[in-house]
C-alpha cells in the first residue's frame, strides 16, 4: 500500500523519532537521499550545475546539505535565498563543501527547490515567483513537496512549483497522490528515514493489495457461489452503454451476468456475450449507464432487491438519503455536481474535499472518476488510484468500471475495496490495451483479464 499522512501526523511521528537520534541525522539521511535522487536524474555528477532556491526553513536546510554532498562529487552548486534567513548548519556546510551563494545564478541544468515544505501555506511569496520565471525550462526536484501546493488537501491556490520529480521523506503527503497538486509533483521518490506512522488518511493500492484483495474461485468453486450480478443499463436512445456495462461486469471476475432491460439491447447483449442471461436472483445490480429517462424506475427497482448497487450516470440525479443498501455511486465531475449542487469547476480544484462529503452525505462509497480517481468511504477513509492513462478519457469507459465494479461486488468485496479494487484494474486494463496510443472502452473491458493475469497470486 502507498499510505499518505498529514503532515500533523509526520510532525508527530519525526518528535518522536528525533528524541532518540542524534540532532540533525534525520536531515542527513533526507539530504542523503534527496542527493541521490538528484544524481539520478542528471545522469552524472562531474561538472554538472545544480541551483538550490532555499527557503527559511528545515526544507533549505535539506537542500543545502543535499547542495554540499553534490558539491563534493564535482557538481557545481550555487544557492539562491529567497529568505533573509537560510539553515545556518546547511549553508556553512555547503560554503565549506564550495558551492557558492548567489543572487543571479547562469542557467543550471536542474533546480532543486527547497523553498518550502510540509511548514508553508500554500502559494508562494513574491521573489519566489519571480525566480521560477526566470528557470522556466529547468527542471525541478522538489524537497519533499512542490512549494506552494496544499500539502494536506491536494489543492492548488496561488502559484506553486511544478516539479519534474519530488524527493519525498518518511511517507508520501496527501498532495503527491491527490490532484490537482499530484500532477505538479511529477515522479514522487520516496526516502525512508525510519518515521513509525499511523494509519494513513489517503492510500493507493499496489499490485500486490490488489492481488490480495481479489476475489479467486475456491476449488470446489460453482458459479453462484462466485456471485452473479445483475446490469440494469442501456435504452433503446443509448443500446452501446448497456454492452459496455455487460463487457465490464462479464470479465469472468464473477460467476454469472444477468441483463434486464429494453429488449432490442437484451438481443444486442446476448449476440455480444452468449453467456449473459435474463432476469433473476443477484448479488449486486449495476444501474444507470445509458439508461435514460427509465433510469429512475431501474434504481428502483434495483433498490427493491436489497444487494449491494453500483449507481451510475443517469440513475445518480435518482438517488436519494438514505440509500436502503450498501452502495457504490460513480460520478464525474459534473454528475457530481448536478447532485450536490456545488460548482464543477470547485469540484476539479478539491476534489478529495468534494468526494469525502459527498460520501458522508449519502452514506455510501463514492468514487469521484478523473485522472487520479478518488474513492471516499462515509467514515473519512480515501483510496486514490494511480494506475491509468490519459487515453482511458474515451467515450464509455465509465460504463466498462461500472459493470467492473458491480462483478466485484457480486464476488463478495465491500463497496469500498470494490470499488478501489475495480477502478484500479480498469486502470491496468487501460494501460494495456493502450500500450502507448489510442485505446476503445470496449478493448479496455477485454483486457481486463489480463490485467489480473498480471497480479501475483494473493
Ligand atoms: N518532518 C520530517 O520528518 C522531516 C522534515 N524535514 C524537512 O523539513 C521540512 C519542514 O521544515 P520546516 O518545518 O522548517 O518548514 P518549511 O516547510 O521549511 O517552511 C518553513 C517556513 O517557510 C516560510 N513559509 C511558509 N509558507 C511560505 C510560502 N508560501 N512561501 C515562502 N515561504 C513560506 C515560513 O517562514 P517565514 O518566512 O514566514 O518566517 C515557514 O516558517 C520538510 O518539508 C522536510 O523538507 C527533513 O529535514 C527531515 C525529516
Ligand atoms: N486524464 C485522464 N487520465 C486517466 N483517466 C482518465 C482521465 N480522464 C478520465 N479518465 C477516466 O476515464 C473514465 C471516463 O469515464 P466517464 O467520464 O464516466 O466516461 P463515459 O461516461 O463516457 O463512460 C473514468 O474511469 C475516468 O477515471
Ligand atoms: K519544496
Amino acid at each position: 500500500m502507498r499510505r499518505a499522512h498529514t503532515v500533523e501526523q509526520v510532525r508527530a511521528a519525526e518528535a518522536d523519532l528525533m528524541a532518540r537520534l542524534p540532532e540533525g541525522a534525520l536531515m542527513q539521511r533526507a539530504a542523503a537521499g534527496l542527493a541521490y535522487a538528484v544524481v539520478d536524474l542528471l545522469g552524472s555528477a562531474y561538472g554538472r550545475r545544480v541551483l538550490l532556491l532555499v527557503g527559511s526553513g528545515d526544507n533549505g536546510g535539506d537542500a543545502l546539505y543535499a547542495g554540499a554532498l553534490l558539491a563534493r562529487r564535482g557538481v557545481q552548486v550555487e544557492a539562491w535565498l529567497l529568505s533573509e534567513h537560510a539553515h545556518p548548519g546547511g549553508l556553512a556546510t555547503l560554503k565549506q563543501a564550495g558551492g557558492r551563494v548567489t543572487g543571479r545564478p547562469g542557467r543550471p541544468d536542474l533546480v532543486v527547490d527547497g523553498i518550502v515544505g510540509i511548514g508553508g501555506r500554500p502559494g508562494l511569496r513574491p521573489e519566489a515567483v519571480a525566480a521560477l520565471r526566470s528557470l522556466d525550462g529547468v527542471p525541478v526536484v522538489a524537497v519533499d513537496t512542490p512549494s506552494g501546493v496544499g500539502v494536506d488537501t491536494g489543492e492548488l491556490d496561488g502559484p506553486h512549483v511544478t516539479a519534474a520529480v519530488t524527493v519525498t521523506f518518511g511517507t508520501h503527503k496527501i498532495a503527491h497522490l491527490v490532484d490537482p497538486a499530484a500532477r505538479a509533483s511529477g515522479a514522487v521518490h520516496l526516502v525512508d528515514i525510519g518515521l513509525d506512522l499511523p494509519e494513513a488518511p489517503v492510500e493507493a493500492l499496489q499490485p500486490d493489495d490488489v492481488a490480495a484483495l481479489l476475489p479467486r474461485p475456491r476449488p470446489d468453486a460453482q458459479k453462484y457461489t462466485r456471485g452473479v450480478v445483475g446490469v440494469r443499463a442501456g435504452s433503446a436512445e443509448y443500446p452501446g452503454a448497456g454492452l459496455l456495462s455487460v463487457a465490464g461486469a462479464a470479465s469472468g471476475l464473477c460467476g454469472m451476468v444477468r441483463y434486464v432491460g429494453d429488449d432490442a439491447v437484451a438481443d444486442r447483449v446476448r449476440e455480444a456475450h452468449p453467456e449473459v442471461v435474463g432476469a433473476g436472483r443477484v448479488q449486486a445490480w449495476v444501474v444507470g449507464s445509458g439508461g435514460g429517462k427509465h433510469a429512475g424506475d431501474e434504481l428502483a427497482a434495483a433498490l427493491a432487491d436489497g444487494v449491494p448497487t453500483v449507481v451510475d450516470a443517469d440513475a445518480l440525479r435518482h438517488v436519494r438519503v438514505p440509500i436502503a443498501v450498501p452502495a457504490v455511486l460513480t460520478p464525474h465531475a459534473g454528475e457530481l455536481a448536478a447532485m450536490t449542487g456545488a460548482d464543477r469547476g470547485d469540484i476539479e480544484a478539491r476534489p478529495l474535499h468534494h468526494a469525502r462529503s459527498a460520501a458522508a452525505a449519502y452514506g455510501a462509497v463514492v468514487l469521484l472518476k478523473g485522472r487520479h480517481t478518488l474513492i471516499a468511504a462515509p467514515d473519512g477513509r480515501v483510496r486514490v488510484t494511480t494506475t491509468g492513462t490519459p487515453w482511458l478519457a474515451t467515450a464509455g469507459a465509465g460504463d466498462v468500471l461500472g459493470g467492473l465494479i458491480g462483478s466485484l461486488l457480486a464476488a463478495g468485496l465491500t463497496p469500498y475495496d470494490a470499488a478501489s479494487v475495480g477502478s484500479w484494474l480498469h486502470g491496468a486494463a487501460a494501460t494495456l490495451a493502450s500500450g502507448g496510443g489510442p485505446v476503445t472502452a470496449g478493448a479496455v473491458a477485454a483486457s481486463i483479464p489480463a490485467a489480473v493475469r498480471g497480479l501475483a497470486d494473493g
